[in-house]
């Protein structure tokens, strides 16, 4: 396979290597702030939790997320066969639980560290979550190194205090009330 690319990057050099664009890509990348999640799953295919940035809004009809799953995270299996997922929204003072889910821990260690209800899929849903959206995978792509799962919300529970947790050059932040 050819795995010649280009990029622009600030001189306008061209970057030809593949290992050069992922790093320039990755670099590029962190400088999108993303909220911060710890996507769950539970069913026949086992207990299952991750961080997860890579989340957003496709549709509100039917309302439905998109969550990027790495194929080779040691999750994936579980969260494949399960079919169902829940996104719980971090907010600030999650951030040890977002290294406990983004590492390599186990996963009994990963869900021992906080507390966890349930709603209509039966994927955990983190009790203080400023938002949890409890899913069914509806569609799955394969792009890459990652499945896009297209997933259905059937169940939302949510808080109305607390502040929102940020990804930003490659560190966590708080995003507060007040406009920019
Ligand atoms: N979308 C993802 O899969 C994703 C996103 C964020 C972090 N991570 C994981 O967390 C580690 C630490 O991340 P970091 O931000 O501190 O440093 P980093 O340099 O590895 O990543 C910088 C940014 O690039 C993107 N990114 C990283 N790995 C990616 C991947 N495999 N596919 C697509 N986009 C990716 C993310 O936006 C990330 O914030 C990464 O090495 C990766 O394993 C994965
Ligand atoms: C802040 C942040 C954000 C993300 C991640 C990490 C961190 C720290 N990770 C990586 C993911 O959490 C990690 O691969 C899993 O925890 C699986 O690791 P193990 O394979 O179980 O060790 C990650 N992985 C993924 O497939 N999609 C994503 O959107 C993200 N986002």
């Amino acid at each position: 396979m050819n795995m010649k690319m280009s990029v622009a990057i600030e001189d306008a050099t061209p970057v030809v290597d593949a290992e050069a664009v992922r790093f320039e890509f990755r670099d590029a990348m962190s400088r999108m702030a993303a909220a911060v999640n710890i996507v769950t799953s539970n069913g026949p295919g086992g207990l299952a939790g991750f961080a997860a940035t890579a989340v957003c809004s496709v549709t509100d009809s039917p309302p439905t997320l998109l969550v990027c799953l790495n194929r080779s995270a040691s999750v994936y299996p579980a969260v494949t066969a399960n079919g169902v997922l829940c996104v719980n929204v971090l907010s600030d003072g999650h951030q040890d639980l977002s290294r406990l889910f983004g590492g390599k821990t186990p996963v009994e260690e990963r869900f021992a560290a906080a507390a966890w209800s349930e709603l209509a899929t039966g994927s955990p849903v983190l009790e203080d979550a400023l938002v949890s959206f409890d899913c069914r995978i509806v569609r799955r792509a394969d792009v890459g190194t990652h499945d896009v799962l297209m997933c259905e919300v059937e169940a939302i529970r949510r808080r109305d205090d607390g502040h929102g947790l940020v990804y930003f050059d490659r560190d966590y932040h708080r995003a507060g009330p007040g406009k920019a």
